[in-house]
């Protein structure tokens, strides 16, 4: 057995070398970094070391310094399996199949570990594999699977790991689409490589018809993926000057941007990742009305039109891919399946800690117009309400689902998670699309009935979860928040392994929404500055700037946080992760702020799926139609002069703030930062959506006089929030797990009384018949009415528990934003 052992190894790994390419230098360097991504670089050291030629690391491999452990083997034959070896033809050196050779990075076939990336993250990455719901899951730890690719070594490895003998089955589970993806020609020039963890996109929609009417200006100009809010201010002489808010982001589109362009810019680069493991994210963030349901219905659909042509691809087709879509809604802390007549749907977490929505319906999709019926459906039962923004506001956090499995039989098009059929099919990546509550609701905490207050703590609450869990996220954080609200509970899979998320912010261009507009952009601000990924432009718009003028960002993007808080250092050199960074400048003009004409639109955009028939169509590219606004350049994305164009303005202008580098500490720094929060908000406006705003605009005013006083001003309402949000978050949790708990109370009151009632109807049929004994009947009946009794005496302390709670709600709320 032992020699047989030796053997089959050995022909492994002389697959492995055969198939690895030339023997050069640079395939020893890339062969010892493939044995260390599969943990065996121990391995790979004696080749380079002695100057070994690589041919004979097969025979290395068994002799002396080989895999001497079942662990090791595994790795091994697990690496080789990755690379696709063929045992049967172990002297024939690799010959890319015509699907995969326009995604090959190097002549001889061979994938270096950085290339990987290519052909999904994780597809080496021994570590990534053990993500629990998808196709690989518990691949190191469950009994070793043999490769489909491998038949004339996997007699031998299935004899020493004791592989079931239904290879057939088992070759079925271990194809692996993610290493045998048709490459396109769009994913071959290696796109899906760029695509960043995180990618924050601005979309400015274009004034409404209300807004026009009103005569409102447009106070957002785009230029490129930069975009500038001009803010109109008074001093305390009540003399106006213009303060400009500048951000960049990793793509601004303006108001002529179609959505199919908006779908070019975020989803398209994340789809093919989808077959590769990934589990994406996409959502809208911004104030009611700014865009958010607009930007994210055609989203889906586009999205489903690309993931079917792929699955339409033979080499999906045979493996049995299937697309499933669900759709639900958290509203109030609850979860309802908008595709199901608003059931209410539970979360539970299984035992590998993987959340599932019991009663969630999937359904298969095979073609858009489902999908397109499906959306309507689900956005006619989202819970909506009016505002004065949007007539049609959302109230709730829409998330719709593409999901790629792995099929297996079923017999109906529509299945539940209960099913059991649905539970086979594995997960081998998804999608999900996020509409968000607007942002403002947030604030909705002391206005309004007691249900609206509710709705916007908990809309804030998630909200604030989400960044918390982006910023672990792309921290790389052990530890990710996702408990903090029911919506990152809900998006924990797409918070661990191998994600993506998009952040597409919406603002509204018009100047009664400034404050909304100028919240979303450092909400977005602080999303990007969280990620790894460079947006140098941005940093070189920083370091223009005169160091001496640099200086801490008022109420910019300050978070607090249990694990990392960012601190203000003096500004040193770039920092090319703070791609993000906000550049602040104030534009002081005189007085007499003389709008232009404000820019008109079409008052009202049809929704069409593939394009929105009220706006020009127009690539980001192509020239734009000539509506720029009073501030010049947004719509064609250049700046024009107008009398708030740069020059005119340039001298006036004092550069105020800029964003300082901000560096990452640990939770042992705190003790002494805080001694300095003076310098830097905690949490800010951004975090807060809308919670400051009036207390901004107080700033605001007096900005120009006590810009010192105003910044404590605003931290300490900062501080505020931060020492009071906990105890209302959980206070509200609490409210809400009462009010679960009292419902169920109150059925259960229902069913025992149901149950007293069928005994009381069996004593009264009892005691009618002839000769029945009445002590009896007495004696029961007193049991029963004392049981009826204690129940409803428990119910109505149960309520009156309840009516307590919420009055202590309503109180800390209103204490919250003391008016
Ligand atoms: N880019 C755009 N181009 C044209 N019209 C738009 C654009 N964005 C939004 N609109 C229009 O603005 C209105 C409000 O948009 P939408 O309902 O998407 O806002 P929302 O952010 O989802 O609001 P809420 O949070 O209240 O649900 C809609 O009538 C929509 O058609």
């Amino acid at each position: 057995m032992g020699g047989q052992m030796q053997q089959t190894n050995a022909a492994a790994a002389t697959a492995l070398y055969e198939n690895a390419g030339p023997t050069n230098e640079a395939g020893d360097a890339v062969m010892a970094r493939w044995l260390q991504s599969a943990g065996l670089q121990h391995l790979a050291s004696p080749v380079a070391s002695t100057g070994i030629d690589q041919r004979h690391l097969p025979n290395l491999l068994m002799q002396g310094y080989g895999a001497q452990t079942a662990e090791e083997k595994q790795r091994l034959f697990k690496l080789m399996r990755n690379l696709n070896f063929n045992g049967e033809s172990t002297s024939e050196p690799y010959t890319p199949t015509g699907q995969t050779s326009a995604a090959l990075p190097s002549s001889d076939g061979f994938y270096s570990p950085e290339f990987r990336g290519d052909f999904g993250a994780g597809l080496l990455d021994l570590h990534a594999m053990d993500d629990t719901e998808l196709l690989s899951e518990h691949m190191i730890s469950e009994p070793f699977e043999p490769s489909p690719f491998m038949p004339s070594v996997n007699q031998a490895f299935e004899e020493e790991f004791n592989v079931p003998a239904n290879r057939k089955q088992l070759q079925e589970q271990d194809a692996e689409p993610s290493s045998s993806f048709p490459r396109s020609e769009k994913e071959s020039s290696g796109r899906e490589n760029n695509v960043a963890k995180i990618k924050v996109v601005v979309r400015k929609r274009p004034l409404n018809k209300k807004e026009t009417a009103k005569k409102e200006d447009d106070i957002v100009t785009v230029s490129n993926n930069s975009l500038t809010v001009h803010e109109t201010k008074l001093k305390v002489d009540l003399t106006a000057y213009m303060e400009r808010h500048e951000f960049c982001f990793d793509a601004v589109l303006d108001e002529h941007v179609s959505n199919d362009e908006v779908y070019r810019a975020t989803i398209e680069p994340i789809i093919p990742t989808i077959f590769q493991r990934t589990k994406a994210t996409c959502f809208a963030y911004g104030q009611t009305g700014s865009g958010k349901t607009f930007t994210m219905k055609p989203l889906p659909i586009r999205a489903v039109q690309d993931l079917m042509r792929m699955l339409n691809q033979p080499v999906y087709r045979d493996q049995r891919l299937k697309l499933w879509l669900s759709y639900f809604e958290i509203y109030g802390g609850k979860l309802y399946d908008l595709l199901s007549e608003r059931r209410k749907l539970c979360m539970r977490e299984d035992g590998r800690q993987q959340v599932c929505i019991v009663g969630l319906q999937e359904y298969e999709v095979s073609d858009v117009q489902i999908v397109k019926d499906f959306i309507e459906k689900g956005n006619a039962s989202r819970s909506t309400g009016s505002t004065g923004a949007n007539e049609e506001s959302s109230r709730s956090h829409a998330i719709l689902q593409l999901v790629v499995k792995k099929h297996v039989e079923v017999k109906e098009t529509r299945r539940s998670n209960n099913d059991s059929n649905e539970s086979r099919g594995k997960v081998v990546g998804k999608i999900s699309f996020i509409d968000l509550a607007g942002s403002e609701r947030g604030a909705d905490t002391t206005d309004n009935d007691r249900q609206t207050r509710i709705e916007g703590a908990e809309i804030n609450k998630s909200l604030l979860a989400l960044k918390e869990c982006i910023r672990a996220l792309d921290n790389d954080q052990l530890h990710i928040p996702f408990r903090g609200s029911k919506l990152t509970e809900v998006l924990r899979d797409s918070f661990v392994g191998n994600s993506r998320t998009v952040m597409i912010s919406c603002i509204s261009p018009n100047e009664g929404s400034c404050e909304h507009t100028l919240n979303t952009l450092r909400y977005a601000d602080r999303v990007k500055s969280l990620s790894k990924s460079g947006n140098s432009k941005k940093d070189q718009t920083s370091n223009l700037l005169p160091p001496a003028n640099k200086d801490v960002s008022l109420a910019s993007s300050q978070l607090a946080s249990n694990d990392v808080e960012d601190v203000f250092e003096p500004p040193q050199e770039p920092n090319v992760q703070e791609t993000g960074r906000r550049v602040e400048k104030d534009s002081y003009s005189t007085s007499g702020i003389e709008f232009k004409q404000p820019t008109h639109y079409p008052s009202s955009y049809p929704v069409n799926f593939r394009e929105e028939s009220g706006i020009p169509s127009i690539s980001m590219d192509k020239g734009r139609p000539d509506t720029s606004n009073s501030f010049g350049g947004s719509t064609s994305q250049r700046i024009h002069s107008s009398s708030y164009s740069q020059d005119s303005s340039d001298q006036e202008e004092k550069v105020k703030k800029v964003s300082p580098p901000r560096r990452k500490v640990s939770r042992e720094e705190k003790p002494e930062r805080t001694q300095n929060w003076s310098k830097r908000d905690i949490v800010s406006a951004s975090d807060v959506p809308a919670m400051t705003n009036s207390r901004q605009h107080n700033i605001a005013s007096s900005q120009n006089t006590s810009d010192t006083a105003s910044r404590q001003y605003e931290t300490t309402a900062s501080r505020q929030y931060e020492t009071t949000e906990p105890s209302l978050d959980e206070n509200i949790d609490a409210l809400l797990e009462e009010e679960e708990a009292l419902i169920t109370a109150h059925r259960k009151e229902i069913e025992d009384t149901m149950e007293i009632v069928r005994e009381e109807m069996k004593l009264l049929a009892e005691v009618d018949r002839p000769g029945s004994m009445i002590d009896n009947y007495v004696t029961q009946l007193s049991f029963v009415l004392s049981r009826k009794a204690a129940g409803l005496v428990s119910l109505q302390a149960r309520l009156a528990r309840f009516q307590h709670r919420l009055k202590e709600q309503e109180i800390l709320s209103r204490k919250r934003v003391p008016r």
